[in-house]
């Protein structure tokens, strides 16, 4: 019997984004989502955003996920039956010449339900099978994991070689914004969690990605830019700049493009490399556990129910 069932399924108006949610043979739900994209003249990318746990244990206020509580970690088979469903039964009729040995996806980031680092070895399991030759046969800059920065497993991420890129969710650059934002800051601050990036920059000669989505009149002003700049300026990372998704409530709403190219240019004029990132699929909700939350509270979705 297959690990996961698909319940509902969601498509945004552009056909490039779509969201299924899962049960798992407990009867706990999960999502995870397929983004497509081709910049013109590049190759397709195909990417599956895999969760790791039902919930999540740290409650960022601005994440649907956040405000489900932990119920579980999934096993490594979970976390990989969501990329398989996607790579077997998804594969759209247009890409039917592809052999069905070759692989369709292309890239999976681990940037679903929950923290993965709080369940690294589940984690590093279903990333060594993805990788390897007799699963996905992915290579490291296919795969990305992100964290809310558990320092002690950024660490062991990079002593254990795990081959995937690692992004550093930072949102903010002083203790007292962050602890607001990312909760677990109270117990890994800042200079805990840059000190531990450097660690994992000398243990793998790699770098790290930081994720800072901007919430406008929250953590997108020049200050804030400049505070980013002074924590991690000299230390050759990118950083993904995306605009915030709005939930169905609250006071987080994504900064103005204006504001969000000011932040950009900001950091650039300070050496920082930064691309700025569209949000995808607002119409189906993109952030990871909007899908979940509506069936949870049973209220009308855009989603197909399977
Ligand atoms: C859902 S989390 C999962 C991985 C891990 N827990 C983390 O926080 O990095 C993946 C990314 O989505 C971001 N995210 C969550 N809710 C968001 C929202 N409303 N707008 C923009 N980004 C959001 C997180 O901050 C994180 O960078
Ligand atoms: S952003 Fe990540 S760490 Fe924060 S609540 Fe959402 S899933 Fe959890």
């Amino acid at each position: 019997m297959e690990c996961l069932s698909p319940l509902s399924h969601a498509v945004s108006s552009d056909g490039l984004n779509h969201k299924l949610l899962f049960q798992c043979g407990d009867g706990k739900t999960v999502e995870a989502a397929l983004m497509l994209f081709q910049k013109p003249g590049g190759r397709p990318r195909r990417t599956v955003c895999a969760s790791c746990q039902v919930g999540c244990p740290i409650g960022c206020p601005f994440c649907a996920t956040g405000r489900q509580p932990l119920e579980r970690s999934l096993t490594a088979e979970e976390i990989v039956a969501q990329v398989l469903y996607f790579e077997n039964s998804f594969r759209p009729p247009a890409a039917a010449a592809i052999p069905r040995d070759k692989r369709w996806l292309t890239n999976v980031v681990f940037m679903g339900m929950g923290e993965p680092l709080s369940n690294f070895e589940n984690l590093q399991q279903a990333i060594g099978f993805l990788g390897s030759p007799k699963g996905l046969g992915m290579g490291r800059r296919q795969l990305m994991v992100s964290t809310a920065g558990l320092a002690p497993q950024i660490v062991r991420f990079g002593k254990e070689n795990i081959q995937a890129e690692l992004a550093v969710s930072l949102h903010a650059a002083d203790d007292h914004l962050r602890n607001a934002l990312v909760p677990v800051n109270t117990r890994y601050p800042l200079q805990s969690v840059i000190a531990a990036c450097r660690e994992f920059i000398r243990s793998t000669g790699r770098h790290i990605y930081f994720e800072y989505a901007l919430f406008a009149g929250i953590n997108d002003s020049i200050a804030d830019a400049d505070k980013l700049i002074q924590l991690i300026g000299g230390m050759d990372c990118p950083v993904n700049l995306i605009f915030g998704n709005q939930l169905g409530s609250g006071g987080y709403q994504p900064s103005t493009r204006a504001v969000a190219f000011d932040f950009q240019k900001r950091l650039i004029a300070g050496g920082i490399r930064t691309m700025l990132r569209a949000s995808r699929g607002a119409d189906i909700e993109a952030g990871c556990g909007q899908l979940r939350s509506r069936w949870l509270s049973g209220s009308g979705n855009p989603a197909h129910h399977l």
